[in-house]
């Protein structure tokens, strides 16, 4: 039963031979210098700093291709950022399906000497949830750009720190020679789930996060309540829950307390949320001391909330609130960018669109194009800021093509910003899915989630006292979700659905702010594309 994809499959994209990628833990204040040599044969690589600011760097968005020229396969790259705030993050693969893939790891900042959280624990654990498809990232790829389409379908797996559940004999059939003894877990294999030891009466921080390429998910530990205190590397007003949704780009710190018997353990559960779960629960188990990690727990792992019980999930997210006294958003904004999400057809091709645009990134990195002038490197048209006022986002589109684009949202240098994110039906009759957005190089507050189509009105319904700061929220089917934040980051940066096949098949927009203020466009940004030809005698850095 018990299965990673290391152990077994060689279709790892590892780091230093690791799946995931090493920890890097560092101080609120560090720089952090990390030389990264791509030794994957046939594909460049580029690494997203997720949830890291970077601000006052020569580097304004160690992001996507937005940013950067892909790091070609034999070549050595550094990535020199500032962490300037505690928290729980990690690094992932932004090009092509490469986390899909297994390129991940954490990244957590702790408190500069000297100053303290503001929560008590006595222990903590680090948890990197990811979800797992026997298919490698190159092939899922190919079926997704592919007429027809064909979908990735859901993982096989989900994996707590690379470890996971899977049903073997499937994995025998397809992958294992059968006679294989690895899918039988004894407690202490090198590929068996990582288990947290615990001592009673004690309370212990569970630092989660989720890079699923797909899955959103529900967190549980059997007989214990989970105590929510930061999210996305912004402390939270504490609450207390039973079970936690988390969705791909989220992170969050949880405390819980040994309160139970200590002659048992407890099972720690996940599971799948808001698409049909074909994927099996992934547990691990919550091991008391003395008791022997092998006693597997007398009550049964918690019951996984129904799939498609979306006030579940709704009423987790309306629980979130900024901790009392953390800075509150502007109360106007400036600028108000309304983004409708659609899932189109365009000449026999799956995608999905923005305002009737399917972002293609072009060749030539942003930062370079824009600072520089170039003319031809994008389409300098402003991108639409709304959608149709006839469009009816609780039914399929009567018309499902789109356009493919590259356009960039200008925003002014210091502006507030509002942007509201309308989801709506998909290609098939009653199908919305949900969506976690996730914004580069910055933080927002999530101002409110609604049903329907976003309206004047619902302005009135913004939170505007505690509202969260976050990097990633969610839409949920058929609503909306506002979002402010304030564009003081020089720089290029994307804003994209953070489900990895939606991004790939256009599923996200571009904004840029102050690049004339950028000072010094780093060479690696420079040495493809159109930049390439001008800055030739840059290759090679
Ligand atoms: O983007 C997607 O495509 C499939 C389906 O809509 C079409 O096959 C799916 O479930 C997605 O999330």
């Amino acid at each position: 039963m018990y299965w990673s994809p290391d152990c077994v499959e060689n279709v790892v994209i590892g780091i230093n031979g690791q799946f995931p990628g090493p920890t890097i833990r560092a101080l609120a204040g560090d720089t952090i210098s990390v030389e990264l040599t791509n030794k994957l044969n046939t594909e460049g690589v580029v690494i997203h700093w997720h949830g890291i600011r970077q601000f006052g760097t020569p580097w304004a968005d160690g992001a996507a291709s937005i940013s950067q020229c892909a790091i070609n396969p034999g070549e050595t790259f550094v990535y020199r950022f500032k962490v300037d705030k505690a928290g729980t993050y990690f690094y992932h693969g932004h090009y092509g399906m490469q986390r899909s893939g297994g390129l991940y790891g954490s990244l957590i900042v702790d408190l500069p000497e000297g100053e303290k959280e503001p929560f008590h624990y006595d222990g903590e654990f680090n948890l990197l949830l990811s979800d797992w498809w026997h298919k490698s990232s190159q092939l899922q790829e190919v079926d997704l750009s592919s007429k027809p389409f064909r979908w990735i379908g859901e993982p096989q797996t989900l994996l707590m720190n690379g470890r996971g559940q899977y049903n073997c004999s499937l994995a025998a059939a397809q992958f294992i020679n059968s006679s294989s003894s690895i899918c039988e877990f004894r407690g202490n294999e090198p590929c068996a789930p990582q288990i947290l030891h615990v001592h009673p009466n004690k309370t212990y921080r569970l630092r989660v996060t989720s890079t699923t390429a797909l899955a959103s998910l529900n967190l549980a530990i059997g007989n214990h309540k989970l105590v929510v205190v930061e999210a996305d590397g912004n402390y939270v007003q504490p609450f207390s829950v039973d079970d936690m949704d988390i969705y791909s780009g989220e992170s969050y710190s949880i405390l819980f307390t040994t309160d139970q018997d200590p002659s048992k353990n407890y099972w720690i559960s996940l599971s799948v949320r808001g698409r049909e779960p074909k994927t099996p629960q992934a547990l691990t188990i919550l091991n008391y001391f003395p008791t022997s990690a092998s006693k597997l727990p007398t009550s049964p792992p918690p019951i996984a909330p129904l799939w498609n019980d979306y006030n579940h999930s709704k009423a987790f997210s309306n629980k979130i609130h900024a901790r009392m006294g953390s800075a509150k958003p502007p109360t106007t904004y400036d600028h108000r960018i309304i983004l409708l999400s659609t899932q189109n057809s365009i000449d026999g091709y799956t995608k999905w669109a923005i305002n009737n645009v399917s972002l293609v990134l072009p060749a030539t990195p942003y930062l370079g194009s824009i600072k520089y002038g170039l003319k031809n490197a994008f389409d300098h048209k402003n991108p639409p800021e709304d959608f149709p006022s006839d469009y009816d986002v609780m039914k399929q589109a009567p018309n499902p093509n789109s356009t493919y684009g590259n356009g960039v949202y200008m925003l002014s240098f210091n502006s507030t910003v509002d942007v509201v994110l309308q989801n709506a039906n998909a290609l098939a009759a009653n199908v919305s899915d949900i969506h976690p957005w996730h914004l580069h190089g910055h933080v927002f507050w999530v101002l409110g989630y609604g049903e329907g189509k976003f309206t004047e009105e619902d302005e009135a319904k913004f939170n505007l006292k505690n509202p969260p700061l976050r990097n990633t929220a969610v839409i949920f089917p058929y609503g909306w979700t506002a979002l402010r934040f304030v564009a003081d980051n020089p720089g290029v940066w994307a804003f994209h659905c953070h489900i990895e096949p939606h991004l790939h098949m256009g599923m996200g927009v571009v904004f840029a702010e102050g690049v004339d203020r950028v000072r010094k466009v780093p060479n690696d940004a420079l040495t493809c594309g159109l930049t390439g030809k001008m800055f030739l005698n840059n290759k090679g850095h």
